[in-house]
């Protein structure tokens, strides 16, 4: 599954109408679809469709004829001047008998649900005078709103602050990224019958979803034992940060770690799982670090100054690495790309900022292009910019496409202190399950997610969402994890 922008979707259409497909059909589906999902939610309310005069204004008429059609009641307010499909929706509606009023006529009604068709994918710029003025109006009118495809206005301001949007052939970046996506309110997903080879562009980033991630999802044989299905190495603390080793830790046990060693400074006071061993240390060396043996290896958390050093140190073990937080350092990171090994690295905007020489408000704004960046910058690492939502990026040694993933999991709840640290617990437990950096970076930020969402409740914290990791892990083996849009009729 792909995330587009609102371009790459016009591209879609434009391919499906290459493949002989009738752009006709692909209006009729959501038109049609979209005033379904209104009934099951707003049914009993009287129907007010506002339609501008592009494509999104033609789904609305088409939504306004089955409506009348299946015997609702419904007032129509377009724009004037559609062509195309637009107008042969219009022409249909007509047929229908139905009155089509000016928009300017619109006055808010009570007990009425507003589907909002004016404007989608097409949008060039903010709105402005009569536009923005309406969609104010709509706003404020308090009245529930259907966006069809996504709420007028978006990615602007002002935009229509919609209850439930009914996203059509595709999730778009506006249904994704914050603030925009809390104006779509619920997000519904419809196929609309689009011929999936026009959807296909490898060249989008991966939407994450449960199907896809469900297959990455590694078996524990029967004959498991635990120093079969993964042993963790996880290298960090340091003065105040002694909890952040310790939350790896169990991120790592409760993601199906078999054995997790935690190697920390002997003179500080890291108090490690019960089930964790010990691995005390005067100096990040190699030969220290070798002590515990170790598929794979969580570098960085709570490291403090040592965090180069220890990141170093870990490299001569020559195993698979998360790189977290003080292991996030220029150095590091070529040393990393250099030496070939699969390597993760996770930073959050701030750390992305120090790396990249630009503001964190900046990478917050983009964080796919923040992302990207840093996956061209060190070839072969694979990046996890860490935020709401998870942006994935990597480049292939030898390659210069950078793949791009997006995850669909968590909530704002998991912005506490140590949610980080569990995160590059459960990759090194993938990692250390046998898992390509790509696949483990990809199923451990939705698996920590899809933990975190168990429980969306203010004041959640890092080891309670590590706690609830076996269930997420159950729920997404079981195929019982459902995906924040709910997906369409087919
Ligand atoms: N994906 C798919 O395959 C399918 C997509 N479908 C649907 O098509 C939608 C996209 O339709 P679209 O391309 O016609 O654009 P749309 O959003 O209706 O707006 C265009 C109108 O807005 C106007 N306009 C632009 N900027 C403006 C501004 N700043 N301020 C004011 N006006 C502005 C522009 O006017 P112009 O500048 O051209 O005079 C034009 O009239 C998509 O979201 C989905 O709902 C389905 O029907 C079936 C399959
Ligand atoms: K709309």
């Amino acid at each position: 599954m792909r995330l587009f922008t609102a371009q790459a979707m016009r591209e879609a259409d434009r391919k499906a109408i290459d493949l002989g497909y009738p752009s006709l059909l692909l209006m009729d589906a959501a038109g049609r679809r979209t005033a379904k999902r209104l009934l099951e939610r707003f049914a009993g309310r009287k129907i007010v469709v506002l339609c501008g005069k592009g494509n999104n204004g033609g789904d609305g008429l088409v939504a306004a004829r089955w409506l009348a059609h299946w015997g609702h009641e419904v007032a129509v307010y377009a724009a004037e001047g559609q062509e195309g499909d637009a107008a042969m929706a219009q022409q249909a509606l007509r047929a229908h008998g139905l009155e089509i009023n000016p928009l300017s006529a619109w006055k808010p009604q009570p007990h009425s649900v507003v589907l909002d068709a004016l404007f989608g994918t097409g949008l060039r710029g903010p709105l402005e005078g009569f536009y923005a003025e309406l969609v104010e109006n709509i706003n404020q009118s308090g009245l529930p709103v259907v966006a069809v495809d996504m709420p007028s206005g978006l990615p602007y301001q002002p935009h229509i602050r919609a209850n439930l949007t009914v996203a059509l052939a595709g999730l778009k970046n506006e249904h994704l990224f914050y603030p925009h996506r809390t104006a779509c309110g619920r997000i519904l997903l419809d196929s609309i019958g689009m011929p999936p080879r026009a959807l296909d562009n490898p060249h989008l980033p991966e939407l994450l979803s449960s199907a896809n991630m469900r297959a990455l999802l590694p078996i524990r044989p029967g004959n498991a034992h635990k120093g079969s299905v993964g042993r963790v190495l996880v290298v960090g603390g340091y003065r105040s940060y002694t909890g952040a080793p310790s939350l790896a830790a169990l991120g790592a046990y409760r993601t199906g770690a078999g054995l997790v060693t935690v190697a920390y400074p002997a003179d500080c006071d890291v108090v490690p799982p019960l089930e964790a061993v010990r691995l005390p240390l005067f100096e990040w060396n190699t030969a220290n670090l070798q002590m515990a043996r170790a598929d794979a290896v969580a570098v960085g958390m709570g490291a403090g100054e040592g965090g180069v050093e220890a990141a170093l140190a870990a490299l001569g073990l020559a195993r698979p690495t998360v790189l977290d937080a003080d292991a996030l350092h220029e150095r590091v990171l070529r040393a990393y790309a250099q030496s070939g090994l699969p390597s993760i690295i996770t930073p959050h905007p701030g750390e992305a900022s120090r790396l990249l020489g630009l503001s964190a408000e900046q990478i917050a704004r983009f964080p796919l292009e923040a992302a990207q960046t840093l996956a061209q910058r060190y070839p072969g690492l694979v990046v996890v910019l860490k935020g709401g939502p998870t942006v994935l990026a990597w480049t292939p040694p030898g390659t210069s496409e950078t793949r791009m993933a997006v995850n669909s999991t968590g909530n704002p709840q998991m912005a506490t202190g140590g949610m980080g640290d569990v995160l590059a617990g459960v990759i090194g437990a993938l990692l250390a399950a046998g898992l390509s950096a790509w696949d483990a970076a990809r199923l451990g930020v939705y698996l920590h997610g899809l933990a975190g969402d168990q429980s969306q409740k203010p004041g959640l914290l890092a080891h309670e969402v590590a706690e609830t990791l076996p269930e997420a892990v159950e729920q997404l083996r079981s195929g019982s994890a459902r995906d924040f849009w709910e997906p369409g009729y087919d």
